[in-house]
């Protein structure tokens, strides 16, 4: 359910995981556009996914319902805050018995929820349905076929096995966990610290700088995702640390990007307008920042962020920010 990068991209890895084992599978992909649908049904994402193939057994819809119906698994890949208005349109078509899948890396505004916590509110299914999937998974690199891995995180162990060993593909190696929380804090907030090791690139600011914004990014996502009930371990794996260095590497990444932008200079409003695509960190930080204050977690570059993103700081401020906190020991 969504036709962009990822909900697309992931189609096809579960399409050459199928390929891969000698597998029969039917795939439907969802998207609103039917000019995108119609793309889809001639086996490519111009839009999304320049020049890639997608496999064969893919088939896509505009009608909700007609997707849906009979799936064995429900994958979510709708920008983070229209999944509730989507889920109250067609989450009655979810089959009671699917598996439901988030690929989403947002929290909600005015509930502070994770993906998943709506998809349990909205769908009403019990938590051993309901499961994520995240990881350093930039789209078009996966869209190639360049091997990466991802952590598939469901409260049943069994639930995310189904699904690691149903999209397993030769480029593909997705890993089991059962820490929910600490898997999808780890892709919301690697948002909000790529917006800010954007800033300093958009500034000409050097590698020491970046590192630096990069590790104490961890730290304070690691805070945040353990006060949560999140694991430490999950914190140093694929949808932690992971996550965080392919999305605050890349050019490819839409929150680095729009980190760029706004260190050139640029205005929150101009950035919007430059960006064709999702950047969930824009929307996320001041939902992650509220959740760390009701917990009483410090962040401080998340604040940061959120100060710029509202206009209330000026980016070249945001360096003597940070420096001049406190001393403190590193662990605390
Ligand atoms: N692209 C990636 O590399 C990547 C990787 C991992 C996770 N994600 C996450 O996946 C989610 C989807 O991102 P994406 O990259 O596919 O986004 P995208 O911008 O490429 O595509 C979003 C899709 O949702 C549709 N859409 C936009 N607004 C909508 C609305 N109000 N209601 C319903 N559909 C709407 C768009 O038409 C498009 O089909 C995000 O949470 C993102 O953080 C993306
Ligand atoms: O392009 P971004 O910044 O949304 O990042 C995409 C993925 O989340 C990277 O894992």
């Amino acid at each position: 359910m969504g036709a962009g990068s990822w909900g697309t991209t992931f189609a096809k890895v579960l399409g050459d995981a199928a390929a891969s084992h000698d597998a029969e599978r039917i795939i439907r992909v969802w998207g609103r556009s039917p000019e995108v649908v119609a793309d889809i049904a001639g086996h490519r994402n111009t839009k999304y996914l320049d020049d890639a193939v997608l496999p064969e057994c893919i088939t896509a819809t505009t009608d909700p319902a007609e997707a849906l119906e009979g799936a064995q698994l429900v994958v979510l890949a709708v920008p983070a805050q229209s999944l509730r208005g989507q889920l109250a349109a067609w989450g009655a078509h979810v089959p009671r018995d699917a598996v439901v899948l988030s690929l989403m890396k947002g929290l909600e505004i005015g509930t502070d929820k994770t993906m998943s916590e709506v998809i349990a509110e909205l769908t009403g299914l019990p938590r051993r349905q309901i499961a994520v999937l995240s990881g350093p998974n930039l789209a078009m690199e996966i869209a190639r076929s360049q091997p990466t891995g991802a952590v598939v995180a469901c409260s049943d162990h069994e639930t995310a096995q189904w699904i690691a060993e149903s999209s397993t593909a030769p480029y593909f190696r997705p890993y089991m966990s059962t820490d929910v929380i600490g898997v999808e804090i780890g892709g919301i907030v690697k948002n909000v610290i790529a917006l800010a090791v954007g800033m300093c690139e958009g500034k000409e600011m050097g590698d020491n700088t970046k590192a630096t914004v990069i590790t104490r990014g961890l730290a304070e996502t690691t805070r945040l995702a353990i006060a949560l009930g999140g694991d430490l371990t999950t914190m140093s794996g694929l949808a932690g640390l992971g996550d965080l260095v392919a999305t605050c590497s890349s050019k490819l990444s839409r929150n680095h990007t729009a980190g760029r932008l706004l260190g050139q200079g640029l205005s929150v409003d101009e950035v919007g307008e430059r960006m064709t695509q999702t950047a969930e960190g824009i929307k996320s930080a001041a939902v992650v920042l509220e959740l760390a204050k009701r917990h009483g977690v410090d962040m401080p570059i998340t604040a940061g962020v959120v100060a710029v993103l509202r206009g209330q700081l000026p980016v070249d401020q945001l360096e003597p920010l940070l420096l001049a906190r406190q001393l403190k020991s590193e662990g605390d």
